[in-house]
């Protein structure tokens, strides 16, 4: 199944690849558009880079190739009808242009079941607005109060279809149509503009970044490498204490006792695995989304100088069962170099919600403290490189229930941090 977020990262400084996975947007739909961007300049960066992204999963690229031509079939096999409505308006442009009308989801027979709509919400423009139900994750905004509008529209000849982005002050040609008061179906409380924040200077939260598809592979793939050669098990101190969580590392190993980089797994002497390009890409997109919302909210001509961009070259992948825990502490084994940089870790959030600890000093009663979610990515550099921070706490039964049933993971929770050496 290919990845969704082709559509929904194109703006992604303010809405989440969770979303539209969490509305369970059919796949097909979703990546095999022609996807034309009309957005800020300030908005282009992310937009692109997360289409960049998904072009370089082999996944995406080769299911766009493949899907093309059968796009809209698929989503009806997927899930619902699509229609084409040439005669919903009068206008020449409308039967020129017909509005695809596409029903995702289970149809309103289904008492208990979701239901997505893509709908001509407009005669003339042909909106197609994408929203959820109200819930946890409803944060996609749609229509005039909102932020995304994605816009159906089948060409003359009636193999192509394009996907139009347009932010709030589009410039499609809907601007010169006449200005409808829209109602907005989503919940006020969670817009996704919210969800994303700059906790401190170098340090952002990116709330519900990954998709729940994203999730899956994530834990799949640390499942996989994990019972390899390189894997997890109890690491302890030097003074013979152990760590309450398990942990294997990608690139290179991370040995607490000596806390230093080795090419080696201290209990099996093997390798670690190679962090995956999946994983590469997902802290490259990251760190640019990161850019993204510190270019929007601060004055500086260039984020970088806030939050350093970053390749990284290891991994520490922590499993926290719900017992588990890390005291207050810096991440200050790297480099010199990669320290003096002040190059950010990228921490990413599978499973199981955490408490997580932040402050200057070592010292818990000070810190601040933000729940981590399933899906969320938490980038500290520049400024906040040294920061101290640990998990006091696993929130217990928090992780996503359809998580657990796909992968089998433990109750527990995954983390992930991505350095560079
Ligand atoms: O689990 C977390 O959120 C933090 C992990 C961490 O700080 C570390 O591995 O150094
Ligand atoms: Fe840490």
């Amino acid at each position: 199944m290919p990845s969704l977020r082709g559509i929904v990262r194109s703006q992604l400084c303010r809405l989440s690849t969770a979303d539209c996975v969490s509305r369970q947007i059919p796949p097909p739909f979703c990546t095999s558009k022609k996807i034309t961007f009309a957005q800020k300049p300030s908005s282009n960066r992310a937009a692109n880079s997360s289409i960049a992204a998904d072009m370089a999963s082999s996944n995406v690229t080769s299911s766009v190739k493949q899907r093309r031509s059968s796009q809209f079939s698929q989503a009806m096999e997927y899930s619902g009808t699509a229609s084409v409505n040439k005669e919903q308006s009068q206008s020449s442009y409308a039967k020129d242009f017909p509005t695809l009308t596409v029903s995702i989801g289970s149809s309103s027979k289904g008492r208990n079941s979701k239901r997505y709509d893509v709908v001509n919400s407009s005669e003339h423009e042909g909106v197609a607005n994408i929203a959820s139900p109200q819930n946890k994750s409803s944060t996609f905004s749609v229509g005039h109060n909102g932020k995304k509008n994605v816009n159906v529209r089948k060409s003359p000849s009636g193999n192509s279809e394009s996907v139009r982005v347009v932010g709030n002050n589009g410039s499609d040609c809907s601007e010169s149509l006449p200005k409808v008061e829209r109602f907005n179906i989503c919940s006020p409380v969670t817009r996704d503009s919210h969800i994303q924040r700059v906790l401190r200077p170098g340090m952002v939260l990116l709330k519900r970044y990954i998709s729940l598809y994203e999730q899956i592979n994530i834990v799949k793939t640390c499942q996989t490498l994990g019972a390899g050669p390189g894997g997890f098990y109890r690491p302890g101190y030097k003074d013979g204490a152990k760590l309450c969580l398990n942990m294997m590392c990608l690139g290179l190993n991370w040995n607490p006792q000596t806390r230093n980089y080795d090419k080696r797994h201290p209990v099996d002497d093997c390798e670690p695995p190679s962090i995956p390009f999946e994983f590469q890409m997902l802290v490259q997109r990251a760190i640019q989304d990161a850019h993204c919302l510190i270019d929007k909210h601060s004055t500086v001509s260039n984020a970088e100088d806030i939050l350093p961009s970053m390749s990284p070259d290891l991994c520490i992948i922590n499993f926290y069962t719900t017992h588990g825990r890390l005291g207050l502490h810096q991440d200050r084994d790297e480099s010199k170099k990669s320290l003096r940089k002040r190059l950010p870790v990228v921490s990413v959030s599978i499973g199981h919600s955490a408490e997580f600890l932040y402050s200057d000093q070592r010292s818990e009663d000070q810190a601040d403290k933000v729940v981590l979610d399933s899906g969320d990515v938490l980038i500290f550099g520049g400024e906040s490189r040294m920061v101290f921070h640990g998990v006091p706490y696993i929130i217990p039964n928090s992780a996503p229930r359809d998580l657990l049933a796909e992968t089998g993971l433990r109750h527990g929770r995954l983390n992930l941090t991505f350095r560079q050496l």
